[in-house]
C-alpha cells in the first residue's frame, strides 16, 4: 500500500477528524487546514500539522503543499446545514462552491495528483427510486445540495483537462463516533437526529421532535440510511488507494449501508441502549425532507475492498453516546473549545 502525504481540509470538523485518524492508522502522513468556524482545535490530534486558515487562501495552500509534500487532498471543509442554505444560499455558493473552486485551482497549480470530495445524498433531492444508485438523476432541492453538485461538476471538468484524478463520495446519513473514543461529533447546536437524540438521552434537551408521521413509510416517519462515521472514514482511505493505483481513473460512489431506519426506530434504539425513555414530540414535516433516502451501495462494494465494521444501529448509537459523555469532560475545559490565536501552527 502506497503511503502519501494527505492534506485534510475541514480536519477539525466531525467527519474530517475521523478521516485524520483513519489516515494516520493506515500510515499516511496527514496535515489539516481548518478555519475553525464549526470545527475544534482539540479535534486535531497532537503531532498532526495544523494550519488555521481558509481553503480559499492560495498562498497558504501553496506553502502547505510545499512544506508537507502533499500528494492528495481530502476535502471536507464546508457549510453543512440544509435549512441555513435555504435562508442564506450565497453563503453556500461561496463557502462550498466558490472556495472549492479556489482549492481545486491551488491543487492544479501545485500538481497535487489526487482529490477526494465530500458530497452528499442531498444532491439527489427527492429521488423517485429507492434505493438510490449513482446514476439516479441529481436534482437537488436546496442550495446545499446544489452547491455540492456544482463542485462535483467542476471536478469532472478539471480532471478531464489536468493531471488530476478524483473520487466523489456521496454520503448518506453519517452518525456515530470513533469506537476507541478518540473523537466524535462536537458540533454546537447540531440538528442531526442521532446526535440530537443522544443529547436528549443525557438530559441536554428536554425532548426530540419527530418531524412528520404521515410519510409513505412503514411507521409514517422518515427513513434514512445511517452510516457509521468510522466506516465512512475507512472508505476514504480505500478510495485514496484506488486513486493512487489507477491515476487515469476517477470515481463517484454512494456511501451508505443500503438499508434504512425510521425516526421512531432510531429513537427506540437510543432508548434501548440507554435504558431510558426519551420524550418524543410529534411535529409537522420539516420542509424539503424526503420520505426515504437509502443508498444502493453495490458500486462501492464492487470497486473498493470496503467491508463495513459497524453496520448496526445500536453500535452507532452506543458510540455516539460514549462520545457525548466524553464531550462533557472536554467542555469542562473552556480553553479546549476556545478559538486558536495563532494563524497557523505545525
Ligand atoms: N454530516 C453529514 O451527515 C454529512 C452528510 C453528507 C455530506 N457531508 C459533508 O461532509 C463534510 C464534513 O461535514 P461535517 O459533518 O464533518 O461538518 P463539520 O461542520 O463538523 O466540519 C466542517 C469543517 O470545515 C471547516 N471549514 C468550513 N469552511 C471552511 C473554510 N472555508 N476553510 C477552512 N475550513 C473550513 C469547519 O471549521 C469544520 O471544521 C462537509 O463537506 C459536508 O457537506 C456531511
Ligand atoms: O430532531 C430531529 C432531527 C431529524 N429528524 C428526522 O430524522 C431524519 C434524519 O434527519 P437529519 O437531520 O439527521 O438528516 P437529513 O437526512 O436531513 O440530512 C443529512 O443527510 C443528508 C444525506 O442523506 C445530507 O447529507 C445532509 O447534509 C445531512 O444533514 C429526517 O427524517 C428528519 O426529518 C427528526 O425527526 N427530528
Amino acid at each position: 500500500m502506497s503511503k502519501v502525504p494527505v492534506l485534510v481540509t475541514g480536519g477539525a470538523g466531525y467527519i474530517g477528524a475521523h478521516a485524520v485518524l483513519a489516515l494516520r492508522d493506515a500510515g499516511h502522513p496527514v496535515a489539516v487546514i481548518d478555519n475553525l468556524v464549526t470545527g475544534f482545535r482539540f479535534a486535531v490530534p497532537d503531532g498532526v500539522p495544523f494550519y488555521e486558515g481558509d481553503i480559499e487562501d492560495a498562498d497558504l495552500l501553496k506553502r502547505i503543499f510545499a512544506e508537507q509534500g502533499t500528494r492528495a487532498v481530502m476535502h471536507f471543509a464546508g457549510s453543512v446545514v440544509v435549512p441555513e442554505s435555504v435562508s442564506n444560499p450565497l453563503k453556500y455558493y461561496h463557502n462550498n462552491t466558490a472556495k472549492s473552486r479556489a482549492l481545486i485551482a491551488a491543487v492544479v497549480e501545485a500538481g497535487v495528483p489526487h482529490f477526494i470530495f465530500s458530497s452528499t445524498a442531498a444532491t439527489y433531492g427527492t429521488p423517485e427510486v429507492s434505493p438510490v444508485t449513482e446514476d439516479t438523476p441529481q436534482r437537488p432541492i436546496n442550495p446545499y445540495g446544489m452547491s455540492k453538485l456544482m463542485t462535483e461538476a467542476m471536478l469532472s471538468d478539471v480532471a478531464a483537462a489536468h493531471a488530476l484524478n478524483y473520487c466523489v463520495l456521496r454520503y448518506f446519513n453519517v452518525a456515530g463516533a470513533d469506537p476507541q473514543g478518540r473523537t466524535g461529533q462536537s458540533t454546537a447546536g447540531a440538528t442531526h437526529l442521532i446526535k440530537v437524540a443522544v443529547e436528549a438521552a443525557l438530559g441536554k434537551r428536554a425532548s426530540v421532535g419527530v418531524f412528520g408521521s404521515d410519510f409513505d413509510t412503514p411507521d409514517g416517519t422518515g427513513v434514512r440510511d445511517y452510516i457509521h462515521v468510522s466506516d465512512l472514514a475507512a472508505a476514504h482511505v480505500l478510495a485514496l488507494q484506488a486513486l493512487i493505483a489507477d491515476p487515469g481513473e476517477s470515481l463517484t460512489m454512494n456511501c451508505g449501508y443500503g438499508r434504512g431506519f425510521s425516526v421512531l426506530e432510531v429513537l427506540d434504539a437510543v432508548d434501548r441502549v440507554t435504558n431510558r425513555k426519551i420524550m418524543r414530540e410529534m411535529q409537522g414535516r420539516r420542509p424539503g425532507d424526503p420520505a426515504a433516502l437509502i443508498s444502493d451501495n453495490s458500486r462501492i462494494k464492487a470497486t473498493l475492498p470496503w467491508v463495513p465494521r459497524y453496520d448496526h444501529l445500536d453500535t452507532i448509537v452506543t458510540h455516539a453516546l460514549a462520545w457525548e459523555r466524553k464531550l462533557d469532560e472536554i467542555c469542562g475545559q473552556p480553553s479546549a473549545r476556545g478559538p486558536s490565536t495563532s494563524s497557523h501552527s505545525t
